[in-house]
């Protein structure tokens, strides 16, 4: 007996094959609304993740807006939006090009002109206490554009606290970002719980001037940042505000766990939330965030030059210097014989503009001068074999990834605390102490540049640089707390 096709499928008559017509369709819709509401879900779950926002509250400084700018670069390459509240001076244009930045102004009630006339504390001071409220205006504008759910976070700069109301008021969770050493954050944890009186008699103890800080060893009491920040009360009111007020959720820091693992084991102790060693974030950094424009015929004067015999002198963008300074160090320099280029800032050398004849002289037979250089590159360059450096963290990190060792002329704050880790953890650097004198500082670059001590740093710089490298490789410790903040962040 023969079979028709539709009997093989066990179906016998004309009215079974409507019913399961019907069945077929209903399934096939079913199944079709089923794919797009997940496709709908799929898209959504995606929007949310890439489009989020991430609101970035940098301090207003070059060296602390450039690891800011470098951090969201970081977040943005992972998918978030970003938006950077800044305020109206020593700002990020938009049109350096960042794309997936959006730029939002915080009306600004205290210039930054402010910062060198009321000195650093009092500036903060009148910062935190002025910016709340025109913050909070500014996040809820941000919110109306593209709804409550918008923002996952605010990331600010840890001498930016004002931004904590906010993100309370709004409901948003909020990250500290430490631009300095996790040890200098781990100091400045250490004051905040220091009363002052009992912490001005401790200091005048010898005994306790030399006891290493809890944790933190080898720093002494004496080595806590207190230095050039103003009265003492003062500073450490600031210190107060900074970490006991704090909510936040976690901190971040641009550092990286080969360079400082005990004072990030003491923070984690001390502060009891997680803790991000995620740096060098410039290593994978392509942003331009300079205030200033930088002079790259510098480069070229580099490129006439032997290898690893130009000293570079760059003192950051804040510090200021004598001009009987300028000249002994610019006589000590000439005088080792080695070449060197330095940044010298516009205004950085108080009344000595146009600089002394006297050392434009010496400047055109052994050097070159330029008022602000593309100085990763600079570090990079063959040519390059010290860095004379005030030890500003960005400094000190961007030379160690270039395996430059340094000699640290330390300014104030927690720059000596940098150099103390140069010098005695890393050992990749000298410190001139004292007062700067030619044959002194002659002495401290033929050192570095030729003795064998140099070359031993050298070596030491060139093995800490493959390390530091190594972490914010694939699987390394920096790259896999960026992953980790991420995941946290896509919680949120
Ligand atoms: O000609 C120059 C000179 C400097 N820089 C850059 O400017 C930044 C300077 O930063 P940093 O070395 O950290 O020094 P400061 O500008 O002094 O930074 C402030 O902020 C740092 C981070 O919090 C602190 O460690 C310092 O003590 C504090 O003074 C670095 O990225 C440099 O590459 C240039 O691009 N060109």
């Amino acid at each position: 007996m023969s079979h028709s096709p539709l009997e093989y499928c066990g179906i016998s008559n004309a009215n079974e094959i409507l019913i399961i017509t019907w069945i077929t369709y209903i399934e096939m819709y079913a199944l079709t609304y089923e794919r797009r509401a997940t496709e709908k879900k799929g898209q959504a779950m995606e929007t949310r993740e890439e489009k989020r926002r991430i609101v970035l509250v940098p301090f207003p400084a070059q060296g602390h807006i450039t690891p800011m700018i470098q951090l969201g670069q970081a977040l943005n390459l992972k998918g978030f939006s970003i938006a950077v509240a800044q305020g109206e001076s020593n700002k990020v244009s938009s049109s350096q090009h960042f794309p997936g930045f959006q730029f939002v102004t915080i009306p600004e009630s205290v210039p930054v002109s402010q910062h060198e006339t009321l000195g650093l504390v009092e500036f903060l001071m009148k910062l935190n206490k002025t910016s709340e409220s025109s913050f909070k205006n500014c996040i809820s504008h941000l919110l109306l554009q593209q709804g409550n759910d918008d923002i996952a976070c605010i990331i600010y700069d840890e001498l930016m606290y004002f931004s904590e109301a906010a993100a309370k008021e709004f409901k948003i969770p909020s990250v500290v970002f430490s631009t300095g050493s996790a040890t200098n954050h781990a100091c400045g944890y250490v004051l905040s719980k220091l009363n002052v009186e009992n912490f001005l008699l401790d200091i005048e103890d010898p005994e306790m001037q030399e006891k290493v800080v809890d944790g933190l060893d080898p720093l002494r009491y004496k080595d806590l940042p207190v230095s050039g920040m103003g009265p003492l009360d003062r500073f450490l009111e600031i210190c107060r505000e900074v970490f006991n007020k704090r909510t936040a959720s976690s901190v971040i820091i641009n550092t990286t766990s080969c360079l400082e693992s005990s004072s990030l084991s003491r923070l984690e102790q001390e502060l009891k939330i997680p803790v991000y060693p995620l740096g060098p974030l410039h290593i994978k950094s392509s942003v331009d965030s300079s205030l200033l424009e930088e002079d790259r015929s510098c480069i070229e004067w580099l490129n006439k030059q032997k290898s690893k015999s130009v000293i570079y002198i760059s003192l950051g963008s804040i510090a200021h210097i004598e001009t009987k300074e300028v000249l002994e160090m610019a006589w000590g320099l000439y005088d080792s014989n080695q070449p060197f280029l330095w940044v010298i800032r516009p205004g950085s050398v108080p009344g000595s503009e146009p600089l002394p004849e006297e050392l434009s002289k010496m400047v055109s037979e052994r050097g070159y001068i330029v008022k602000w250089a593309p100085q990763s590159e600079v570090l990079a360059h063959p040519s390059v074999g010290g860095f004379w450096s005030h030890c500003g963290w960005n400094s000190t990190l961007e030379s160690i990834v270039e395996g430059v060792p340094m000699i640290c002329r330390p300014l104030n704050g927690e720059q000596k605390l940098n150099a103390i880790y140069i010098e005695r953890v890393w050992r990749i650097g000298i410190q001139f102490k004292g007062e700067v004198k030619r044959g002194g500082v002659e002495r401290a670059v033929k050192k570095l540049m030729m003795d064998d001590e140099g070359a031993y740093m050298r070596k030491r710089s060139l093995s800490l640089k493959e390390k530091v490298k190594a972490s914010v490789r694939s699987g390394g410790s920096s790259y896999n707390a960026l992953e980790e903040l991420v995941e946290y962040l896509k919680t949120k």
